[in-house]
């Protein structure tokens, strides 16, 4: 399904983006895992075998994706899917009255960069590798997916920042749809409601279980394989762009 085609996976390293670049080795096409140098991306990639490469990148810095495209126009020769999953997560309310403390703005600052900023970096010059491919019978030449939260949308107590870098992916996905389309690069954007990752396992287990339940059906964590699985739908349509899609369970976050 994927033969011949080169993927591109930041946060690849582990959870939905490691399962993302799974199923790309498994269509048959090849895969450059960006992730942390401090994050096991190098094992994931050999696991994979010869078709994934890692390129130790953070996400903020324009230095280290340019170097990571230069790493897949060595290894792979052209790009043809971007998919954004690195992100971190925090928590922390807009002001806590008990210890008479405001949220931290460097941890706002932190959440927003690199979930929204080092989003956009990577889209920024993704684009510019992707635009170089020949356009398809379609007119396409690439497809760039990234990755929200349902918190974007029900954000959560505690969630300002998270939810303000989640829905800053949200807001300029239809943007940079527009501004990509005369060179045929789709962009679209996946919103996640609860999956069983190490991002998620941060939390105690009884409180995993209670977020379970909450879930109407399937009432249970999304397992990162049907994050990939929305992925490879959104390659595979070619009608899917500038749109952010919700994947889980109809789950609306209670505050
Ligand atoms: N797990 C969930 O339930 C859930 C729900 C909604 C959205 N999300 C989002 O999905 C994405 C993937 O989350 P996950 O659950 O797989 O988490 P995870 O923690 O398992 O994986 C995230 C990866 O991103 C990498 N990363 C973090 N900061 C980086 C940076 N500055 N540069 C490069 N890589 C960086 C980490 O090293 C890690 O490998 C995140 O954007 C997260 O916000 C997750
Ligand atoms: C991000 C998300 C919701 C959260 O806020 C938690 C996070 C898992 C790690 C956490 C541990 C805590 O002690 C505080 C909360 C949180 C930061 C969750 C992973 C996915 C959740 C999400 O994105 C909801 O859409």
């Amino acid at each position: 399904m994927f033969k011949g085609l080169v993927g591109l996976v930041t946060g690849g390293a582990s959870g939905l983006g490691k399962a993302t670049a799974e199923l790309i080795i498994k269509q048959g096409g090849r895969v450059v895992i960006c992730d942390l140098p401090s994050a096991p991306g190098a094992n994931t990639a050999k696991a994979l075998g010869e078709n994934a490469a890692f390129a130790p990148v953070d996400v903020t810095s324009e230095k280290d994706i340019k170097n990571a495209l230069q790493t897949t126009v060595d290894k792979f020769g052209r790009l043809d899917v971007a998919v954004n999953c690195a992100g971190i997560a925090s928590a922390a309310r807009t002001y806590n009255f008990k210890k008479d403390q405001p949220f931290d703005l460097e941890l706002f600052r932190t959440t927003v960069e690199v979930n929204l900023v080092g989003t956009f970096n990577v889209i920024r010059l993704v684009a510019g590798l992707i635009g170089k491919n020949a356009p398809n019978a379609d007119g396409q030449r690439g497809v760039i997916i990234n990755t929200a939260s349902i918190a974007a949308f029900d954000g959560q107590i505690g969630q300002a920042a998270y939810a303000a870098s989640k829905a800053g992916v949200v807001g300029m996905t239809l943007a940079i749809a527009r501004d990509l389309s005369k060179q045929g690069i789709r962009v679209v954007t996946i919103a996640p409601g609860l999956f069983r990752t190490p991002m998620m396992e941060l939390l105690p287990e009884p409180a995993i279980k209670q977020l379970e339940a909450s879930v109407p059906f399937p009432p249970r964590l999304g397992h990162p394989h049907e994050y990939a699985l929305l992925v490879q739908s959104i390659i595979q349509n070619p009608m899917l762009n500038g749109e952010t899609i919700r994947l889980d369970g109809s789950l609306r976050m209670q505050p």
